[in-house]
């Protein structure tokens, strides 16, 4: 379970990003975070994994108290924690099999996961995460042969073979096309349900959004202004996250 109780977070320059968010997220919920540009989104997703320090409140994932973890104990709560980017964070001369056996290495330095002896068992735990995504017959192709939709396809077969309860994804689908969105939506759906792995996902795209979580929060100038179950969002629910922007955003006029 994640847990925000009165959290803030003000950058150094003095920007509010949250202000007194308060929230529980189950294990296993599908959770899409919407808001426009420079709401919140991302710090708010990132403060869960502590790629950002919350400034006050509390923050609790699985009972753990995140803004105590020191050293190696971030590193080791991270490991259970996937992070899934825009921009897939890939090595692409590498081959597809060898950016998911880093996971299995989270303390080395880059240059020794690459270069590192992977054991038999490593091997078959990573071709298993490929096999999860449908791409187990590009294990030995280089990353940068790939299209983006399987980029972002082995960047998740990465996360899962680290075994994580939690999957955050940082806009996943920004730079893909709209039929292969659905195809890494329709992965991340599928790894929800059969894995029980929650996911929370900061998404622009509002019909996918809706589409595809159970629950959406929507942030406005780093508050949540809404929170509840996808079938629930109105017309006016948009207007409220987006102000009186949401009706010049085409994306927005199929929603409703
Ligand atoms: N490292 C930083 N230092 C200072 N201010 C920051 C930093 N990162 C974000 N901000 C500011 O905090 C606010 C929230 O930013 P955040 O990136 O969380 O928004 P977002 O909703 O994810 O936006 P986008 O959809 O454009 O990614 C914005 O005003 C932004 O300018």
């Amino acid at each position: 379970m994640i847990e925000f109780n009165h959290v803030n977070k003000t950058y150094h320059n003095g920007t509010n990003a949250l202000k007194n968010i308060n929230l529980k997220i189950e294990q296993g919920e599908f959770v899409a975070v919407i808001g426009l540009s420079g709401a919140g989104k991302s710090t708010l997703i990132r403060c869960i994994n502590r790629m950002h320090d919350i400034t006050s409140g509390h923050l609790y994932v699985n009972h753990v108290d995140v803004s105590k973890l020191k050293g190696k104990q971030i590193r080791r709560f991270r490991r259970r924690i996937g992070m899934i980017f825009q921009s897939f964070n890939l090595v692409t001369r590498m081959s597809v099999i060898k950016n998911v056996l880093v996971s299995f290495v989270p303390d080395l330095p880059m240059w020794r996961k690459l270069t590192g002896v992977f054991t038999k068992e490593h091997k078959l735990k990573a071709l298993e995460a490929l096999d999860k995504v449908g791409i187990l017959d590009k294990a030995y192709v280089r990353v940068d042969q790939l299209s983006g939709g399987q980029q972002q396809r082995v960047a998740l077969a990465r996360t899962l073979a680290q075994n994580p309860d939690i999957l955050l994804a940082d806009e996943p689908i920004a730079s893909l096309d709209p039929v292969t969105s659905k195809l890494v939506m329709d992965d991340f759906k599928t790894i929800n349900q059969t894995m029980k792995i929650s996911v929370i996902m900061n998404i622009h795209h509002v019909e996918i959004a809706l589409e595809y979580a159970d629950r959406i929060i929507g942030v406005r100038e780093g508050e949540i202004v809404f929170d509840g179950a996808a079938d629930q969002v109105t017309k006016e629910t948009l207007d409220n996250i987006y102000g009186s922007k949401s009706n010049e955003t085409p994306f927005l006029a199929e929603a409703n």
